[in-house]
């Protein structure tokens, strides 16, 4: 229903022809839509009953205003090069597919008070506490406060003087008319001084660009007292601590180091960043000193490390090809290693091992055993629970599993060697180096796949006696170890390092079905973190459906090349498009101040989505036109305008 000053569009709801005529008696007075669409129509003389002169129209105008319908077809932009309209360019390089999401299916939740719309989805219970949904909602975006449930705070943003809700301040912003003491920092500006996230990064070396990936953490002060239904801003975002951990990694992975001493190219990778910040030359492991560095491949542009064992002369050319055979071990708790190669690059004869890079890793000695680590004193050498421990047993008896499966061993199997990638998860690192360096090694296959059950028994006593030093004094570790831990854990250790009993049984097939319990309970904890991730997977989902809606109205509206065709933006579909945007995003509240809140616009945006029956009042800027249409009306006008938008142009005709 239109009630104010636009042009009328006829009421119709054919596409092509003469458009038909419901009520001869209005026919002449609604001007002929191939008019409006085409400048003239060919039915002019062959019997088409609407009106085709425009400037005749006048004196019914209002009349025919009552006609406007957004069933009515959308308008498809011609050529008018005579009229001053330009072409439409036909570069748009979106695909209609891409951008047409899947139809949106609202959740019902239970717990929302009786009288609630059923059609609330998850996202729309935005940063507020979000009422009953009004059914017809009559209030004027430019005069009156948004339709909204009454705005609430959350404890995670701030309520404006003007009653909006911000959920990025905590305090008034320059963007709040009348705001009064210190101005809030701008999330979204880049924060010279470092105080919002460049600490993180700047210990770091390398690190030239903080990351805002405190944009969405929770600033305080939090309320607690929000009800079942009521949800706020951050329950709609990844949770905080997944999402800095994912934007911190992917910072690591993409941290260049300019003017390093650093050779610019290793055979086919480049851009070297060290990983090891210990400058103290270690040859205690390899026999070799050994360095990391991330760098990128040229070959697929993807990201690696490289391990340089410094001062290694390869004499002979059988000992690298035994990697190959690393090459086929692929499992979750082995460091996947890719290639190796003898290079020159750093003014020396070194050994390059290259394997996956998992950025932001520490080892198990970082992690739990401060002294004679990197991170001296950064650690309190506190007792690991022995649930972690199994935790960590499990995924090496996996890799390990892998590895002997592949007539391989580890032969490396101790704290400074076992990357921790994540919170809990563990992977067995530089494999295959000592099959390369020690290659003349006499000892059988079969001896050093024992060999590795008794260094793996090690391993847990050294986690579990909370010392680097076990080898020192093991009698005092296992008694440590012996009074920390249940008797399961200290039978399957002490069973590890009998591993050189050369019985049959001593395989690392055996010791897994022996622990075959624990080996359920980590299964357990795995799928419970595979359905956690997949639920805030299913979250960013929706956030997804709300940068496509948004993508889509950005293309609709205000276009350049149609500024001139009034047609385009300011009749039809495409005008209550705008006015659709003025309310969902310029709303300004009854003192005339501007509404900053992010719940109303993810609530209208997902009521768009979902096509609700709910009612809104469209006013224009000039308060002369009105419309009181659905949010399914306006779904329909987005979709067919964006669908007119991806017409080439030849056919706009
Ligand atoms: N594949 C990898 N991906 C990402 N980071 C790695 C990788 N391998 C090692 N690192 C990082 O490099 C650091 C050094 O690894 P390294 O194996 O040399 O351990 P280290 O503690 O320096 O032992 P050592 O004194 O024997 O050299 C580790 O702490 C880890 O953060």
């Amino acid at each position: 229903m239109a009630s104010g000053g636009k042009p009328p569009l006829e009421d119709t709801r054919r596409t092509t022809g003469s458009p038909k005529m419901k009520s001869r008696e209005n026919a002449k007075d609604t001007l002929c839509r191939n008019v409006t669409i085409y400048g003239r129509c060919r039915y002019e003389d062959k019997g088409c009953a609407f009106n085709h002169d425009p400037t005749k129209l006048n004196a019914n105008q209002s009349d025919s205003k009552k006609r406007f319908n957004v069933d009515s077809p959308s308008f498809t932009p011609s050529l008018l090069s005579g009229n001053g309209v330009s072409a439409p360019k036909k570069s748009t390089a979106i695909s209609p597919k891409a951008a047409s999401a899947a139809p949106f299916q609202p959740r019902t939740t239970s717990s929302l008070p009786p009288g609630s719309s059923h059609v609330i989805c998850l996202a729309s219970l935005a940063s507020l506490a979000i009422g009953p949904s009004t059914s017809s909602a009559t209030s004027r975006n430019r005069a009156n406060p948004p339709v909204q449930a009454p705005l609430q705070g959350n404890g995670n943003g701030g309520i404006t003087p003007g009653g909006a809700f911000d959920p990025f301040v905590t305090t008034p912003t320059p963007m709040t008319p009348g705001a009064v003491g210190p101005v809030s920092a701008n999330p979204y500006s880049h924060d010279p001084t470092g105080a919002m996230g460049g600490a993180f990064f700047a210990s770091q070396t390398g690190f030239q660009q903080p990351i805002q990936y405190h944009l969405y953490a929770p600033i305080g002060p939090h309320s607690q007292n929000t009800l079942g239904y009521q949800r706020n801003v951050h329950d709609l975002f990844i949770p905080n601590d997944l999402r800095e951990e994912l934007q911190k990694k992917s910072a690591a992975t993409l941290q260049t180091l300019p003017n390093t001493q650093l050779p610019a190219q290793v055979d086919y990778f480049h851009s070297l960043v060290p990983l090891d910040l210990n400058h103290q030359k270690n040859a205690a492991t390899f026999g070799y000193p050994s360095w990391i560095y991330k760098a990128q491949s040229s070959k697929d542009g993807t990201f690696y490390a490289l391990r340089r064992l410094e001062g290694f002369r390869l004499t002979n050319e059988k000992a690298i090809r035994s990697v190959q055979a690393w090459k086929r071990v692929c499992n979750a708790s082995v460091v996947t290693i890719h290639d190796a190669f003898t290079s020159r690059s750093f003014q020396d004869s070194s050994l390059i091992f290259v394997t996956d890079y998992h950025p932001l890793s520490k080892t198990l000695a970082d992690q739990h055993l401060s002294a004679g680590t990197r991170f001296p004193g950064r650690h309190t050498n506190a007792h690991i629970p022995e649930q972690l421990l199994w935790g960590y047993m499990t995924q090496i008896a996996n890799g390990l599993k892998a590895i002997h499966g592949n007539g391989l061993a580890a032969r490396v199997l101790e704290p400074s060697k076992i990357l921790l990638t994540a919170k809990t998860r563990v992977r067995i690192n530089a494999c295959a180096i000592l099959d390369v360096v020690q290659f003349d090694n006499q000892r059988t296959v079969a001896d050093l796949q024992r060999q590795d059950l008794v260094n793996f028994g090690q391993l847990i006593v050294t986690l579990g006696a909370n010392t680097p030093t076990v080898a020192h004094n093991p009698t005092k570790a296992m008694e440590h170890f012996t009074r920390a831990y249940s008797s399961q854990l200290k039978n399957s250790v002490f069973w590890l390092l009998n591993g050189l009993q050369k019985d049959q049984e001593r395989t690392i097939d055996t010791f897994i079905a022996g622990i075959s319990s624990q080996l359920m309970s980590t299964f357990d904890s795995a799928l419970h973190l595979d359905d956690q991730l997949n639920s805030d997977l299913a979250r960013e989902l929706e956030n997804g459906r709300i940068a496509r809606l948004l993508s889509k109205l950005g293309f609709i509206n205000e276009r350049p090349e149609y500024e001139l065709d009034p047609r385009w933006s300011e009749s039809g579909e495409r005008y209550f498009l705008k006015l659709f945007r003025d309310y969902v995003f310029h709303s300004v509240d009854s003192q005339g101040d501007p509404v900053v809140d992010l719940g109303h616009v993810l609530t209208c945006l997902n009521k768009l989505d979902a096509g609700t029956d709910e009612k809104i009042h469209l006013v224009s800027r000039d308060d002369q036109s009105s419309f009181i249409v659905s949010y399914k009306e306006v779904k329909k006008a987005l979709e067919s305008s964006f669908q007119a938008l991806m017409k080439p142009a030849r056919r706009m005709h």
